[in-house]
């Protein structure tokens, strides 16, 4: 399997890898743009921003398969959460796609994003480390290690895997 991800951040390529745990599998990273904001703020932007990642990911490259992954928050009337989605796109088909898990955000921080910051920067200012969202990610900081970026992201692409195989 060839597959391209949309993204050249360590976390993303490191959730994908763990996925794809033995499969035989060739993967390629490519920097792709996500056609939304930087900062998605709901769901359905962030949706939209897996979705182009995964179309971009796949059309750069002679891969069967791309795939895309986008971290955004979505508002709810309990808080800001934390929302991660992937698409996953394969030759002539529709996008399969899938959401990681939430978390809602401390005010202090979701107040921020709704100012117009974006989460990275807040979160290294705010957890005083350098490059969260390449490595734990907010969920891994807001969780105590407990599940780290790498770890949410690699569920969703298994999420996107089994929908893919099943559908097949
Ligand atoms: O290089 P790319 O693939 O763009 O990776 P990214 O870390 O910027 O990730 P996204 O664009 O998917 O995320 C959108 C925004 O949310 C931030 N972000 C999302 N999840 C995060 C997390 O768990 N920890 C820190 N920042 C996060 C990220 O820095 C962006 O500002
Ligand atoms: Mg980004």
């Amino acid at each position: 399997m060839f597959i391209s991800i949309g993204s050249k951040n360590p976390a993303k390529i490191a959730a994908v890898e763990q996925a794809l745990q033995g499969y035989s599998f060739e993967l390629i990273s490519v920097d792709t743009e996500s056609g939304v904001s930087a900062q998605p703020l709901s769901d359905e932007e962030t949706i939209k921003g897996a979705i182009n990642r995964a179309v971009s990911a796949l059309s750069v490259s002679r891969a069967d398969i791309g795939i895309g992954l986008e971290g955004g928050v979505q508002e709810t009337k309990h808080g800001l959460f934390l929302c991660n989605w992937g698409a996953l796109l394969a030759k002539d088909k529709e996008p399969i796609l899938a959401g990681g898990a939430r978390i809602a955000l401390p005010d202090e921080i979701a107040s921020r994003l709704l100012a117009g910051e974006e989460l990275g920067p807040v979160m290294d200012e705010f957890a005083q480390k350098q490059n969260v969202r390449k490595k734990e990610g907010a969920i891994g900081i807001f969780t105590n290690g407990k599940i780290d970026r790498i770890e949410m992201f690699s569920h969703v692409v298994k999420l996107l895997l089994g929908q893919y195989e099943f559908n097949k």
